[in-house]
């Protein structure tokens, strides 16, 4: 199945093609190019839909059809920072921001309020475009952030991540175990199971 992902972010890219291995997975920049999208709603599920509705449109326009259409809208929140970074989460630190510009400004406001580590969350929404009709599922995935980036692994806030049941970094983790409990790899789950019923 050819699945068209609305998403710019190289890294939850890849973990699309993982966890898809048997559907085609195609990134919307490699059919239509760059494509800047304002995520201005105030939800992870308004910025997922509009990303998924927007690709598929332009799709549209195009002249593709039967297309499906995934997005994904997710971040970090962090209760004791009043769940910040959450839907600011890939422009936390500004609007160039970059994973380590971010994750530097995570670690500053944890200093600030001198914790080495507290909980957090992420969450994903998948947002699925297909024959005009709107679909969307939600994942989440609960641990500890810390004060401190350790490991290369994952991608974004990763490194500081320290998932529920572990005592790493998703960093120094890595995919595979990454891929068993995620945000992601949970609201995909979900998404299969509509495009069982909607294909
Ligand atoms: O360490 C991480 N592991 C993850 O699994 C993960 N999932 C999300 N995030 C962070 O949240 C932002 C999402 O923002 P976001 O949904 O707008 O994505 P994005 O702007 O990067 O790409 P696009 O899909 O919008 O094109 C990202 O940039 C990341 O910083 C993650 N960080
Ligand atoms: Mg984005």
């Amino acid at each position: 199945m050819k699945i068209i992902i609305a998403s710019a972010n190289k890294g939850k890219i890849a973990e699309f093609e993982k966890l898809m291995p048997n559907d085609e997975v195609i990134a919307f920049s490699e059919i239509l190019g760059q494509i800047e999208i304002e995520e201005d709603k105030d939800t992870f599920k308004g910025n997922a839909i509009k990303k998924a509705q927007t690709i598929y449109d332009e799709l549209y326009k195009n002249g593709y059809r039967d297309m499906i259409v995934i997005s994904d809208d997710s971040g970090i929140s962090v209760p004791v920072l009043n769940n910040e970074p959450g839907i600011y989460s890939a422009r936390y630190a500004g609007l160039n921001a970059t994973d380590k510009s971010n994750n530097a400004k995570l670690i500053e406001n944890l200093n600030r309020i001198n914790l080495e580590r507290t909980p957090a969350f992420y969450t994903a929404c998948i947002a699925i475009v297909y024959q005009n009709n709107v679909y969307t599922v939600h994942g989440w995935m609960h641990g500890d952030v810390i004060n401190k980036e350790l490991g290369e692994g994952g991608f974004g806030y990763d490194p500081m991540f320290i998932p529920n049941g572990f005592e790493k970094t998703l960093g120094e983790l890595g995919y595979e175990a990454k891929k068993e409990f995620s945000h992601r790899t949970k609201a995909l789950n979900l998404a299969k199971k509509v495009l069982d019923v909607i294909l």
